[in-house]
């Protein structure tokens, strides 16, 4: 294969100081399932910096939408732009650049189970840098894992000796082996107890502080919304109906919006953001 290192750290859409600017840009997509159309002229601009958050009800296309974003689904029509790249070429170096420059967290973690959790944070260090000795890989392996807030002795687990969110500290550890500037979560809380859940959530935010990523979180958890997302796109009628900060969002005259944030759990979210926001301010 050819080497494209440097050709991809001069690229100037890649350069993490360009503040404000808009990282991924999704034009007039359009997915089909045969006769089901799950996105008709969909569009979304997601900002450098910014947690994002993807809500919508079931089957409205929001994992579609991310796998089209990734380069892991061929969209029947559109224009995708990660960084700058398009996310639709096939060019070796657009592909590669692509893998390099976002982590992924899929929502069953998506670990190796016959790896360990530091071979697995190994494998995209592997492919992507095949020049790394073996010591070094590992002790990236231990830096990222506990970064995710695993302990050390983790790295030497079977994702079967994890508990849930070990598991998925264990796929964050993954999705970081890279050092990616974008990183992509789906569900990332769902199955979690709400004090994991909570934990996982505050860990996502410390990420986005300490290494300036631009999350991009496929969530129902009305929890995550109010305590980390910047903003948040509404997916309904086949494309992104709202995409705004929650307190815009919540105004919204749409139907789903309406019963998603104004039912009792979208309250009890709302009080507790308060009141954490409230604790911080005091
Ligand atoms: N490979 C596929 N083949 C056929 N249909 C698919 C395929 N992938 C997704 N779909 C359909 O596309 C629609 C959107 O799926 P998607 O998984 O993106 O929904 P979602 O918004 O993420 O849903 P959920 O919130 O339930 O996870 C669904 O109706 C699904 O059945």
């Amino acid at each position: 294969m050819e080497d494209t290192t440097d050709q991809i750290a001069i690229d100037p859409a890649l350069d993490a100081s360009r503040k404000d600017d808009v990282v991924i840009r999704v034009h007039g997509l359009v997915n089909r399932f045969g006769e089901q159309v799950v996105h008709d002229h969909l569009d979304l601009e997601v900002k450098r910096g910014e947690i994002i958050g993807i809500v919508g009800g079931s089957g409205t296309g929001k994992s579609v939408l991310m796998r089209s974003i990734l380069g892991l689904r061929k969209p029947n029509a559109g224009k995708i732009e990660v960084l700058g790249i398009d996310a639709l070429s096939d060019a070796p170096h657009d592909r590669l650049a692509i893998e390099r420059h976002t982590g992924v967290l899929f929502q069953d973690g998506a670990l190796f189970s016959s790896l360990t959790v530091g071979e697995n944070v190994e494998v995209p260090l592997k492919e992507h840098h095949p020049e790394l000795c073996e010591d070094l890989r590992y002790e990236l392996a231990l830096l990222k894992v506990k970064l995710s807030g695993l302990p050390a002795d983790a790295l030497d687990k079977l994702p079967s000796q994890l508990s849930g969110g070990m598991r998925k500290r264990a796929g964050l550890a993954r999705a970081l082996a890279l050092d990616p500037p974008l990183l992509f979560l789906d569900e990332p809380t769902a199955g979690l107890d709400p004090i994991g859940a909570a934990a996982f959530d505050e860990l996502i935010l410390t990420l986005r502080e300490a290494l300036g990523l631009t999350v991009f979180i496929i969530t129902h958890d009305l929890d995550t919304l109010y305590a980390i997302c910047d903003r948040v796109a509404v997916l309904a009628d086949k494309k992104v109906v709202a995409n705004a900060p929650l307190a815009e969002i919540e105004r919204f005259e749409h139907p789903w919006v309406q019963e998603y944030f104004h039912g009792p759990r979208a309250r009890a979210a709302q009080v507790a953001a308060k009141g954490e926001r409230r604790m911080i301010e005091d």
